[in-house]
């Protein structure tokens, strides 16, 4: 298939949306952009400090705006935050805008790429291992729900994963 003009990355926490969007926007010549690192530049403080001050429900008002404006500019790929997609008015969004790629992994994968990183207030838990699962059980579903393409970035370097969705776009 030709290269979409938009792409959209889906996936949970530590799948690797904001580091290989970054790596393919550059391959195929498309700008970057990313939901939770927009937000945190509108408000000027980070995520941690979002919930601590509006709760999860103030952080997904933000995102939905975030998300609304930015599905609509072209020749981007953009990564999203991990839990966009609880918000059935986002999933319409992407699903309508532009090419949804999930990236997955498995809850183990996710925890040993992101335990030592504080920034993350959903893995804030006595056992985010567990936290980890319990979110993936609930939305992968919704990860596939919108997707046009899955990808697995289990045990595989970013690297490996751009050139797989390169040679997708390359080769269909
Ligand atoms: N394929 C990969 N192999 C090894 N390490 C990776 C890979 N992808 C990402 N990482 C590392 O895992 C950590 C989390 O990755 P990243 O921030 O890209 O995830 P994310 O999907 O954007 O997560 P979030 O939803 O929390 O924004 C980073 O330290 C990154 O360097
Ligand atoms: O999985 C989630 O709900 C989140 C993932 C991150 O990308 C951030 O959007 C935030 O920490 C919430
Ligand atoms: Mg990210």
């Amino acid at each position: 298939m030709l290269k979409p003009s938009r792409i959209f990355l889906v996936g949970p926490m530590g799948a690797g949306k904001t580091t290989i969007g970054r790596q393919l926007a550059q391959s195929l010549g498309l700008e970057f952009d990313d939901t939770d690192q927009e937000i945190q530049k509108r408000t000027g403080v980070d995520i941690p400090t979002i919930f601590e001050y509006e709760g999860e429900e103030g952080f997904r008002r933000r995102e939905m705006k975030a998300i609304a404006e930015m599905v609509e500019q072209d020749n981007l790929v953009l990564a999203t935050g991990g839990g966009a997609v609880t918000q059935p008015e986002n999933r319409r969004l992407l699903a309508a805008r532009g090419y949804v790629i999930y990236l997955s992994c498995s809850p183990e994968q996710q925890y040993e790429r992101t335990y030592k990183d504080k920034n993350r207030p959903l893995l804030d838990t006595d056992d985010p291992l567990q936290r980890l699962k319990e979110l993936n059980q609930e939305r992968d579903p919704q990860y596939r729900e919108i997707s046009d393409l899955v990808v697995s970035t289990e045990g595989r370097s970013a690297q490996a994963v751009v050139k797989e969705v390169v040679r997708h776009f390359e080769n269909t």
